[in-house]
């Protein structure tokens, strides 16, 4: 029994959560302990009270209650308590009794718990170092952030995520085709940005229709929880800036636009990424910008990182695309002529990246790439290329280097992504079928007087009150407008002929779904209407008039396979974004005056995931104006068999004259004809030029096959179910497999509190590792080391005590029972700002020590498995006592364990340095050679990657080794038994 006198630090074998006590009062039967941390008291049987006595020793450090700090380097007894003499931090020397220890001080270090006794699980330490070495594999892996996401595997978006996630503050446009993978991208980016540390606040800003697909793709592809902010939300918060409610918000653009209030508040906000889709919308003029372009000029000039989406970049004409790009980068963009200037050199560039192809042996093409280089080391590599003594694979090699020199230095593939179906391939095909119809009298009428002369179409104009052309294109809304014209007493959609042919339509193509856009809101509606009275359908219509709730019930409506409609009414600008793919045919109503207009109409169904040849229906009728903008839509451009990406080209030359004209058969025919060279003369120009790099740039297969490779090396870790198996159990998960590689997890009685997706008494949810089933099933959630329940567990256990402490016993033929072994885990820590990603050069790296009693290091001839495996548990009590009665000799292991691992501290350090410099240093001589010629590398960003390379290498140099864990091995007899 020890002898207990008040003043004494002593803690609760039971309960070390209570913290560091300290005896009151003791008599002869029982001693009562305060916790004062826990402002508990707790009194024990004197003779066999669960206590260990809390003593320090040389080197320890302690935490004085008056809020200094002392570095033991002796001690001495008085009255029977313990007082340390050491230094403080600041050289001093000083006295402190253990009656004077902060009641707060915690116990989460291995050696401080070890030696108060406090041993854990075997299981649990086992577990801790796994974690380690797997942590510290997973940090480094090239596709980090990348792996995770239930995502098939697409190299162009794979590409773009790790060329952008990489950069420093990362700002770029994503503009690929209609359907091709924005928000995927953009996920990408931001799960990477946020894993790494790189980004933890980020704002998203969608159009209204598409903050419900966002917040379900983030969560249900990334894992990725939003916090979605409208006006009532924000009104919840009172007064506090509801932009502070979370890491990650997501809000309609609608909103915030039209609240000075509201942006005033996210504009008080840091953002690491600010996400804007569908940025076409952002309305500018060069002499004015709208509510929506300034509010997201001043939130980017926050914003460290910024991704504008649109498919369509140029929809509202070149200006307008150059202010998004200013948006980017003011610096790089501040002169429209020069950008004009230098979009017509890019002939040049993509003539000399072809003419790489024909090298070495053909002397036009030398000098074709040298009219573009100017820089020594393009030249030296072109000189390797040209010379026929070289061999093939140096000639592969300089031309695959050049390649992307050219494309790097002279493109604009910094600030700008666009992939297109015509290189991505793998698209299905679409097919047209137009259908004339005749004229019903009463819009014959209206055409009528509007043929009739301009003043009539000014009349109908004032009368209607509608916009030239609309007027004539959409004469169901020109029917509408003249209500007060007696020969128009019925519903537009009882006297029109494509309500009839609709029907038709769907009862034609049996039990496949149909998408109906129409230009106008109230069409849809009515049309919908229609079909319901008619046809006995139910439609569900989706506008940008209808609330946020009602536009996803009748998106669900459409979209579920067994009991949902056959078809549904959109208007032109509600649909726009959202994820029809599950559909193949398509019926235009009516026609848009925009091409890209018509292309996003089209991309709703032709999207990836798309798995037919894509059908779209075209009522006309014959002879009216709509049956004009066909043609041009048709022989102009053939607007319906591709994206061509020229059409807001030709809308801007043709687009007023096309108006004038819709009434006009022989100047149509002229205008048809002229759009057609200009669309063949655009083409050429555009696949020669900034199209043909803009696609070379977009991805780059290399690299883009580095990245799967290294994912699919995480897709296939076997480590990882092995892993996971052992924390589920340990973490009080219980899973049980469904059979085709899907595993059911849900909250077991004992277990731990707060893992994500878990809680008692709750379903849990179905997960599985590999992809393709994950990809199969909304309801399933991919299981990768990304997962955030294995990040979760993960954490806890790196950041915690958890199992940082165990005894075991060994039964060795070869070692006579009673010696002791020490199992000691050091642990490398680097304090860096989160920012650095430190981790993607040294991430906590263990360091294991085995020493035995005499301190001969084991470690070398004895692995971790191969002993864990021969280790027998033992009872917390004994292995309680049996550290008690060896303190002095583990105080000696420990620290002759701290410098055995200092030895190899060096090695890591200096193999972290060269890796993070190869790194940086390859990545800094690109860019500047970049910006030599490629205004588009800013200079902050290249002072930027000067600065982490120093801040990294300060970082890493001051690296130190921590005791991460120790495992006490104590070898015993055959027949011991305990
Ligand atoms: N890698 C992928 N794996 C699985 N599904 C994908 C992948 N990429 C895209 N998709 C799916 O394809 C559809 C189109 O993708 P997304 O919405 O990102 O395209 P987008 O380019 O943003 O389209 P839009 O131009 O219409 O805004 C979505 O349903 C998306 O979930």
């Amino acid at each position: 029994m020890s002898e207990f006198i008040p003043g004494q630090r002593w803690i609760s074998d039971g309960e070390a959560e209570l913290g560091l006590g300290t005896i009151l009062n003791v008599d002869f039967r029982s001693v009562t302990v305060l916790f004062a941390a826990s402002q508990e008291t707790r009194t024990y049987s004197a003779r066999q009270a669960p206590l260990t006595r809390v003593a320090f020793g040389n080197g320890d450090r302690i935490d004085a209650a008056e809020g200094w700090q002392l570095n033991v380097d002796d001690t001495k007894e008085i009255d029977g308590l313990i007082v340390y003499i050491g230094e403080t931090d600041s050289g001093e020397t000083r006295e402190l009794s253990e009656a004077q220890i902060a009641d707060s001080m915690q116990f989460n270090q291995a050696r401080d718990r070890l030696l108060t006794g406090q041993v854990d699980r075997n299981d649990w330490f086992d577990l801790r170092f796994r974690t380690l070495h797997h942590h510290h594999r997973i940090e480094q892996n090239p596709a980090l952030g990348l792996a995770g996401p239930k995502i098939d595997l697409i190299p162009h978006q794979l590409y773009i995520a790790d060329e952008v996630a990489r950069r420093h503050a990362p700002r770029v446009l994503l503009a690929d085709e209609v359907g091709l993978g924005k928000t995927i991208e953009a996920g990408l980016i931001l799960h990477r940005l946020l894993l790494s540390g790189r980004a933890e606040r980020a704002l998203i800003l969608v159009p209204d229709s598409l903050t419900h697909q966002w917040l379900v793709e983030l969560l249900r592809r990334f894992a990725l929880e939003v916090t979605l902010l409208d006006e009532q939300q924000s009104q919840a918060h009172g007064d506090a800036n509801p932009f502070e409610a979370g890491q990650l918000i997501l809000a309609s653009q609608q909103w915030l636009f039209a609240n000075p209030q509201r942006q005033a508040q996210a504009e008080a906000c840091a953002w690491d990424l600010l996400i804007v889709d569908e940025a076409h919308h952002l309305d500018w003029s060069p002499n004015a910008s709208g509510p929506g372009y300034a509010c997201v000029e001043r939130l980017a000039d926050i914003a460290t990182g910024l991704l504008l989406l649109t498919a369509t970049p140029e929809q509202m004409g070149i200006e307008s695309h150059f202010a998004r790009l200013r948006l980017l980068d003011p610096d790089r963009y501040h002169d429209l002529a020069r950008f004009r200037a230098e979009e017509a050199g890019y002939v040049q560039v993509a003539a000399a990246i072809d003419a790489l192809e024909r090298l070495p042996g053909d002397d036009p093409a030398i000098a074709i790439v040298s009219a573009v280089i100017d820089d020594a080391d393009s030249q030296a590599l072109l000189d390797t290329l040209a010379d026929p003594e070289s061999d093939e694979a140096q000639h592969a090699d300089a031309r695959r280097q050049l390649r992307e020199q050219l494309l790097d230095r002279h493109g604009t593939g910094r600030v700008m992504f666009r992939n297109s179906r015509r290189h991505v391939g793998g698209f299905p095909e679409r097919r047209l079928h137009v259908t004339r119809l005749e004229l019903p009298s009463a819009y014959r009428r209206v055409l009528h007087k509007a043929e009739h002369n301009e003043d009539a179409l000014d009349e109908l104009l004032i009368e209607t009150r509608l916009e030239h052309p609309d007027v004539l294109l959409y004469l169901d809304a020109t029917y509408r407008a003249l209500h007060d014209d007696p020969l128009n007493v019925e519903p537009w959609w009882q006297i029109d002929p494509r309500v009839t042919w609709l029907l038709e339509r769907l009862t034609e193509i049996g039990r496949d779904k149909l998408l109906v856009i129409a230009h106008d809101r109230e069409t849809a509606t009515d049309l919908s209407e229609a079909l319901r009275v008619l046809g006995g359908l139910h439609a569900p219509v989706f506008h940008e008039g209808l609330s946020l709730v009602e536009r996803d019930r009748a998106a669900a409506a459409f979209a579920d396979e067994e009991d949902g409609s056959q078809v549904m009414v959109c208007s032109e600008i509600g649909s726009e974004g959202r994820n029809f793919q599950f559909c193949r045919h398509l019926v235009m109503f009516d026609l848009p005056q925009h091409p890209d207009q018509l292309e996003q109409r089209i991309g709703r169904l032709d999207r990836i995931g798309q798995r037919h040849a894509i059908e779209i229906h075209v009522p006309v009728f014959a002879g009216s104006p709509g049956e004009r903008l066909l043609r041009w839509y048709r022989e102009g451009m053939d607007a319906f068999s591709a994206p061509h990406g020229v059409g807001s080209d030709l809308y801007d030359v043709f687009g007023d004259e096309l108006a004038e004209a819709l009434l006009d058969d022989a100047r149509l025919d002229e205008i048809i004809s002229e759009t057609r060279v200009l669309f063949e003369t655009r083409i050429a120009e555009h696949d020669a030029g900034r199209n043909r790099l803009l696609e070379l740039n977009a991805c780059r297969h290399e690299r883009a096959d580095a990245v799967i490779a290294a994912i699919r090396q995480l897709d296939d870790d076997q480590a990882l179910p092995r892993y996971l198996d052992q924390a589920l159990d340990i973490f009080g998960v219980d899973s049980h497999e469904l059979g085709g590689e899907l595993l059911h997890l849900r909250a077991g009685p004992h277990m731990l509190d707060g893992l994500p997706g878990l809680a008692k008494g709750e379903e849990g949810f179905t997960a599985t590792a590999s992809r393709s089933h994950a990809l199969a099933r909304d309801d399933v959630q991919h299981l990768s080391w990304e997962h955030p329940l294995i990040r979760e567990m993960m954490g806890r256990i790196l950041d915690g005590a958890m199992g940082n402490t165990a005894l075991a016993l060994l039964n060795h033929p070869a070692i006579p029972a009673g010696r002791l072994m020490a199992e000691l885990v050091f642990r490398t820590h680097c304090p860096a700002p989160t920012r650095l990603h430190v981790n993607r050069f040294l991430p906590p790296t263990a360091i294991r020590v085995l020493l035995d009693e005499s301190g001969a290091n084991l470690s070398a001839k004895v692995s971790f498995t191969g002993l864990a495996k021969n280790l027998k548990r033992v009872k917390k009590a004994v292995a309680r006592d049996l550290i008690k009665s060896r303190h002095d000799q583990l105080r000696e292991l420990l620290s002759q364990g701290e410098s055995e691992a200092e030895r190899e501290l060096p090695t890591i350090i200096e193999t972290a340095q060269q890796r993070m410099r190869d790194e940086l240093d390859g990545e800094l001589t690109r860019l500047q050679a970049l910006a030599e010629h490629n205004p588009a590398v800013r200079d902050d960003e290249i002072q930027a990657l000067r600065d982490e390379r120093h801040a990294l290498d300060m970082a890493i140099d001051g690296t130190r080794l921590r005791l991460d864990a120790v495992r006490v091995i104590v070898t015993v007899d055959d027949d011991t038994r305990r």
